[in-house]
């Protein structure tokens, strides 16, 4: 211990700073995952560090040394950061995602995981089929608009499965969340969180936000209050009304054990509001990425295709039951995840107590990058990881590996890992399943011919492929009608 006591500590590797303000102009505000794994390559380090204005910033650039820290030493790194601009002023303090490592925030996610954990998840699959269903009637309708379809498609299964609303395309339940969901993206995108990470920049004019942020923070208040209690105040209604369908909410007012000493309706709120706020971006992106891989990739989709017809054949759509059946639809799945995680930096953790790793040290209160992009781009662990092969999760004869690991670090670490993976996973499987069972996913026509697309992506915390074009063909005689005919037994 006396290491710590010793007055030049030793920190992991970093660029050097400038006096005063260190690392200020080196900490990256695009695409950190990429800078953070190029520190790592040039200064030999899987940790890397750097520090500005006293506030130290730490990424963690392998899987084993993400295994020796989240998960090896829970207890320091499973705090979350709280900001004055993003939780207490605009309002998003209420998600129990970015919230600190406390009773509540335990809370919450037992009551989650209650619900949502492996063994359950099932039963959400027919909701997640029903949307499935309704978004391949969607993309045969109008296409061209497929990441419209998609958003749609993400937000109403999660207010189907948390609510028990059964939106349709431009229901005005989502048009109350969906606009506090892009505060957040807004905020991030605006660089105000990192006025947060360092206070200090409240005092230099040019960052300061001001005024102006603050009567923005209050717009993006309110629709943050909006967005965590109308749904909830509406199914309270039915409920009370006796007239309420079976959703998380209604299991958890029935649930007994909720005599809680909380204060009981926020605790609620807060547990159900928080689900789409974490689940329908994050499900948007890979989706999105999914449609950019088949354009790129249109041989990848004949060699599932194959599959689907085998397997599941052209007289119905695929089912959660299929699942086991169909290993290269899995395997596209993971390599949506590997290829372009959707949150390629987790989301920052915080340090409760004082740290050494490797002889290095890490103070309490530092922020900490789990950088599940250049873990799921090891180059040792996937070859030519810039390349979309679903095949490397796959033998030759076609059956999930067991020696390349899965890309589980697309879902953050240690104890804040993603509590919604299994229905996130469940979602994008069937999200694949049905999409190439029908269709062929190709480039868009334009005036001069096929419209090219181009790999590129978001810069900021949440990153999906920047807009763009593309067509989705029904692939047999017989599919329209299928889509059709599926649809329609749902109404
Ligand atoms: C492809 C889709 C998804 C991805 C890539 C993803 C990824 C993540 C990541 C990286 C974190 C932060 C982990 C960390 O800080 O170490 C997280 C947290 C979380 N996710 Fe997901 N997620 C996805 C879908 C979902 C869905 C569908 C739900 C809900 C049904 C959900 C609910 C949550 C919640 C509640 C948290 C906060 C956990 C906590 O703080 O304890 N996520 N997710």
């Amino acid at each position: 211990y006396t290491s710590l006591q010793h007055p030049r500590r030793k920190y992991p590797p970093g660029p050097k700073g400038l006096p005063i303000v260190g690392n200020l102009f080196d900490v990256p505000m695009k695409n950190g995952w990429i800078t953070f794994c190029d520190w790592s390559r040039r200064y030999n380090s899987d940790v890397v560090h750097v520090e500005a204005l006293g506030k130290h910033i730490y990424a963690v650039n392998s899987a084993q040394a993400a295994k020796d820290l989240f998960d090896g030493r829970p207890q320091i790194y499973s705090d979350k950061e709280q900001s004055v601009m993003t939780h207490e002023l605009s309002g998003w303090r209420r998600a129990w995602a970015l919230s600190p490592f406390d009773d509540v925030w335990r809370e919450h996610r037992r009551l989650f995981h209650k619900h949502f954990g492996p063994g359950v998840a099932s039963r959400h699959h027919h909701k997640q089929e029903k949307a499935m269903r309704r978004l391949l009637l969607l993309l045969l309708d109008a296409p061209e608009d497929f990441s419209a379809h998609i958003r749609y498609a993400a937000g109403s299964v999660i207010l189907d499965v948390v609510y028990a609303f059964d939106a349709l395309p431009g229901d005005v339940r989502i048009g109350q969340i969906e606009p506090a969901v892009q505060t957040f993206t807004a905020l991030m995108e605006t660089g105000v969180y990192l006025v947060d990470v360092f206070p200090i920049l409240k005092y230099i004019p040019a960052w300061f936000p001001g005024a102006q942020f603050k009567r923005q923070a209050a717009q993006y208040k309110h629709l943050v209050d909006v967005m965590f209690k109308a749904p909830y105040e509406q199914f309270k209604a039915a409920w009370a009304k006796g007239v309420a369908q079976p959703c998380f909410l209604g299991s958890l007012l029935g649930d007994s054990e909720m005599a809680l000493d909380y204060e009981r309706e926020d605790f609620l709120t807060n547990l159900t509001g928080t689900v789409y706020a974490a689940g329908s971006d994050t499900t948007v992106a890979a989706m999105n990425t999914f449609v950019l891989a088949m354009v790129m990739y249109p041989e990848v989709q004949t060699y599932v295709q194959e599959e689907l017809d085998r397997v599941v054949g052209r007289d119905h759509l695929p089912t959660m039951s299929d699942r086991e059946r169909l290993p290269r639809v899995m395997a596209i799945v993971h390599e949506v995840l590997r290829w372009h995680p959707p949150l390629p930096l987790a989301t920052p953790h915080r340090t409760m107590s004082d740290d050494v790793y490797n002889g290095r040290f890490i103070p309490s209160g530092s922020v900490i990058f789990g950088n599940s992009w250049a873990m799921l781009h090891d180059p040792a662990t996937y070859p030519a990881p810039h390349t979309f092969d679903p095949k490397r999760f796959l033998t030759r004869s076609g059956v999930l590996r067991d020696d390349v690991p899965l890309p589980t670090e697309v879902f953050g670490f240690g104890r804040r890992a993603c509590p919604g993976r299994y229905f996130a996973v469940d979602m994008l499987f069937l999200a694949v399943a049905h999409i190439l069972a029908v269709f062929a996913v190709e480039r868009a026509k334009g005036a001069r011919g096929p419209v090219d697309v181009k790999e590129e992506f978001t810069p900021y915390v949440l990153s999906l492929p920047k807009p763009f074009r593309a067509h989705f063909w029904p692939r047999f005689d017989g599919a329209e009608e299928l889509i059709r005919s599926a649809a329609a037994a749902d109404m």
